[in-house]
C-alpha cells in the first residue's frame, strides 16, 4: 500500500524544495554520515535526505572540544543522548543498566570518548566465514585505512595518509598515561611496549593510546565534521534534524518507498519519499525498533502490537551484544589537575577553553586516555582465571592469537559511580571486556516511536564474564599500585573486602616498589570482587548485532549487501549489522561499515569514485 499523504519536508532552512529523494537515511549517526558523505562527494546530483532524531553539532563546543567529553559523561546537556534502562537482572543485583546512544548528527562519533581501538583482523574474518563475502579483514582493513589520516606514527599497510578523520596522540598527555607506560615497562609481566597497538594483528603489548583528535587543531575528528558537513554546500544533500523516524513505508510489492517521522518530540507526523533506496542507520538499539515498527521482525511480537507483517524475521532485535565496562578509580597527588575539573568547575573549564581556542592545546584538547593494552592471558594468567574459564579459552580465544580478553587502560580523571568522589584528584583504570559471552535483545514495547524499548543486556549471565572482570580488576590494581601518581584507592568505588583482608583498600603515601609482592586475595576477597562487579558494572555503550548480517535461516536480518531480507530497496548500515562482537571499542568498526555501505551502494547505483 502506498502512503496516502504527500511528503512535506520544507521545515529545515537547509532543505531543498524536492519532494522525492533518491536515498533516505533513517538516522544520521556515525555510519550514515560516512555513507552519505561519500556518496554525495562522488555524485552531487544524488538527492539524499538524512532524518536524524537529534540536533546539529557543527562547531558546537560541547562536541568539538575533546575535554567536554567529561561533561557529557557526568552531566550531559539535555537531548544529546537517548538513554535506555535495561530490564533488571538478578545477575546484576537486580539492577537495570543504563544503555545509551548519542542523539545528534554524527551519532556516537559526536559525543564519544574518541578512543581509537581497532578490531582484531580475525573478527572480520569470522564475519566473512558466516557467508558474508567481502567482509573479511582483507576487504575491511583497506577501508579502515581509507577513513583516516594517521598523525600518530608512520603511515603503513593499515594506517592511512589521506582519509577524512585525523588520528593522533593529542597535544596533551596525562600523568596517568605516562605513569601507566612507565610502570608497564618495568612491571610488564612478560608483555612489552609497542609503537602501534592498533594494526589489527598485534595483541598483548602496552601502547600509547591514539585518539580521534586532530593534532593540528586540537578538535575532535568525527564523522559529522569530516564526512558530512564538508558536503553541505550541495543543495541535494539535506538533513532534517530533531525528527524521529517512526517507520518505513512500503508499496504493495514490499518496495521501501518512504519514511514516516515525527517533526520534533510528539510533533506532527510527516513523510518523505525515496525512489531508489532507504537505509536504516539508527544504531544497534534503535535500528531494530524502526524495523519492528515497520512490520519487519518476529511475527508474535508484531501481532502483539497490531503491526502488519511485511517480512517475518525473528532475528530482528536479537543477538544484542556490547562490552562490559569495569572502572576502578585511584587517588592521585592532591595538587594534580585532572580532566575531572572540566566537568566539575565551569570557571576552570572556561580557562582551559581559552587556551584551547588560542593554541588547540591543553587539557581541553585531551580525552584523558593515553595508554592501554589489548590484553591476552599467558599460562599463569590462565591459571588465575581458573578452570571455569578454560573452556571459553579453548573454544574461542586459543584459535586466534589476535583476540584479547579485555582492553585495559587508564583515564586521567575520576570515572566512577559517586560524583562526590570526583573532587579529589584521581585517575581511573578501565577494563573493557572484549568478547563477553553475554547476548541479549532489544524490542519495541509499543508502536509509539517515543515509548521506551525493552532491553535485556544479558550482561553477567555467564560466569566466564565475571572471571575476566575479576582477573582484570586484580591485574589493573597491581599496575596502578606501581604508577608514580598512585596515592591509594577511591575506596567507595572498590570492592568491600572482609575485615582484616590483605586486599583492603585505602589511602597510600605513594606507589609500592616495582618488585613488591602482588596482593594475595582469599576466596572471600574474590567473592567481594564478584559482588562488587554485579553491583556496579555497566555496559560500555558499544551496542551491536541486533540486525545481524547472517543467512536468513540463521536468524539473519540483512545479507552481505546489507539488504533486509524479504523486502526491496531497504538496507541497514550501522553497528547493528555486526553478526559477531569485535575485540575493540566500536567506533572504528562503525566507520568501516559506513565505508563498506558506501562502496556497495555506489556499485549498485553505478556511481564511480567512492
Ligand atoms: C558515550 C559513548 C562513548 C563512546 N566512546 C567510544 C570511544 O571512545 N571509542 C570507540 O571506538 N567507540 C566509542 N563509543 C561507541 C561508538 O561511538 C559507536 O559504536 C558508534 O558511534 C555507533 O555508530 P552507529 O552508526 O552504529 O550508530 P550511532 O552513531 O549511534 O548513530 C545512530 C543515530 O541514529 C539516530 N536515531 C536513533 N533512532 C532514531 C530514529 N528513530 N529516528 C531518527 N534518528 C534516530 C541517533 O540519534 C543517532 O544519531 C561510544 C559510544 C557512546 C554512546
Amino acid at each position: 500500500m502506498r502512503p496516502a499523504s504527500p511528503p512535506d519536508i520544507f521545515r529545515s532552512p537547509q532543505m531543498n524544495p524536492q519532494r522525492t529523494y533518491d536515498i533516505i537515511f533513517a538516522g544520521g549517526g556515525t555510519a550514515a554520515c560516512v555513507t552519505a558523505g561519500r556518496l554525495a562527494a562522488a555524485d552531487s546530483g544524488l538527492r539524499i535526505l538524512i532524518v536524524e532524531n537529534g540536533g546539529q553539532v557543527q562547531d558546537k563546543p560541547v562536541h568539538v572540544q575533546p575535554g567536554r567529553y567529561m561533561k557529557n559523561m557526568m552531566a550531559p546537556e539535555p537531548g544529546i543522548f537517548t538513554f535506555h534502562r535495561t530490564t533488571p537482572s538478578e545477575n546484576l543485583n537486580d539492577r537495570g543498566l543504563v544503555g545509551s546512544n548519542a542523539s545528534c548528527v554524527g551519532g556516537g562519533g559526536s559525543v564519544n570518548a574518541m578512543v581509537y581501538v581497532r578490531a582484531a583482523a580475525s573478527d572480520y574474518d569470522d564475519w566473512e566465514k558466516l557467508g558474508n563475502l567481502g567482509w573479511g579483514s582483507a576487504d575491511l582493513i583497506p577501508l579502515a585505512k581509507k577513513t583516516e589520516t594517521y598523525q600518530a606514527g608512520p603511515v603503513d599497510s593499515t594506517h592511512g595518509a589521506s582519509g577524512p578523520l585525523k588520528v593522533s596522540y593529542g597535544a596533551h598527555e596525562t600523568h596517568a598515561g605516562r605513569d601507566f607506560l612507565k610502570a608497564a615497562a618495568e612491571y610488564g609481566r612478560g608483555r612489552k611496549l609497542t609503537q602501534d597497538g592498533n594494526d589489527f594483528f598485534n595483541c598483548n603489548s602496552y601502547a600509547r593510546a591514539p585518539k580521534y583528535i586532530d593534532i593540528e587543531t586540537g578538535r575532535r575528528s568525527d564523522a559529522a565534521h569530516c564526512y558530512l558537513y564538508p558536503q553541505m554546500h550541495n543543495p541535494n544533500l539535506n538533513i532534517i534534524d530533531h525528527a524521529r523516524v517512526v517507520r518505513i513505508l512500503f508499496d504493495d510489492d514490499h518496495h521501501a518507498v518512504g519514511v514516516e517521522y515525527h517533526e520534533g518530540k510528539g510533533g506532527e507526523i510527516r513523510t518523505a519519499h525515496a525512489s531508489r533506496l532507504i537505509i536504516v542507520s539508527a544504531g544497534a538499539l534503535c535500528s531494530p525498533a524502526i524495523l519492528e515498527r515497520s512490520g519487519i521482525g518476529a511475527r508474535p511480537l508484531l501481532e502483539q502490537h497490531e503491526i502488519e507483517v511485511v517480512s517475518e524475521l525473528p532475528g530482528v532485535g536479537e543477538n544484542y551484544q556490547d562490552h562490559t565496562l569495569g572502572l576502578s578509580p585511584y587517588l592521585s597527588p592532591e595538587d594534580e589537575v585532572t580532566l575531572s575539573i572540566l566537568a566539575l568547575d565551569e570557571k576552570a573549564a572556561a580557562a582551559h577553553e581559552t587556551e584551547w581556542l588560542a593554541t588547540g592545546k591543553g587539557l581541553m584538547a585531551s580525552n584523558g586516555v593515553d595508554a592501554g593494552i589489548r590484553i591476552r592471558p599467558n599460562a599463569n594468567d590462565l591459571e588465575e582465571l581458573g578452570p571455569a574459564f578454560q573452556k571459553r579459552w579453548d573454544t574461542f580465544f586459543s584459535r586466534a592469537s589476535d583476540k584479547a580478553i579485555a582492553w585495559i587502560g587508564t583515564y586521567g580523571c575520576y570515572l566512577g559511580n559517586n560524583l562526590a568522589s570526583a573532587v579529589r584528584p584521581s585517575f581511573t583504570m578501565i577494563c573493557i571486556t572484549t568478547y563477553p559471552v553475554a547476548v541479549g535483545n532489544v524490542h519495541i514495547q509499543s508502536r509509539d516511536a517515543f515509548a521506551p524499548l525493552q532491553v535485556n543486556s544479558g550482561i553477567l549471565n555467564s560466569v566466564e564474564d565475571l572471571l575476566v572482570l575479576r582477573w582484570a580488576y586484580k591485574w589493573a590494581r597491581e599496575l596502578a599500585r606501581r604508577m608514580d601518581g598512585y596515592r591509594g584507592e577511591v575506596v567507595i568505588d572498590h570492592p568491600i573486602f572482609p575485615e582484616g583482608s590483605q586486599a583492603a583498600c585505602g589511602d597510600a603515601a605513594g606507589p609500592v616498589g616495582i618488585d613488591a609482592p602482588d596482593i594475595s586475595y582469599s576466596k572471600q576477597d574474590d567473592e567481594a570482587i564478584d559482588a562488587f562487579h554485579r553491583a556496579n558494572i555497566n555496559m560500555a555503550w558499544h551496542a551491536l548485532g541486533t540486525c545481524a548480517m547472517k543467512p536468513r535461516a540463521q536468524s539473519g536480518v540483512v545479507d552481505a549487501r546489507l539488504n533486509v531480507y524479504g523486502v526491496k530497496n531497504l538496507k541497514v548500515a550501522d553497528m547493528s549489522i555486526a553478526p559477531l562482537n569485535v575485540g575493540a571499542n566500536t567506533y572504528n568498526t562503525a566507520l568501516v561499515i559506513g565505508e563498506k555501505a558506501a562502496s556497495i551502494i555506489a556499485e549498485e547505483l553505478g556511481i564511480a569514485g567512492v
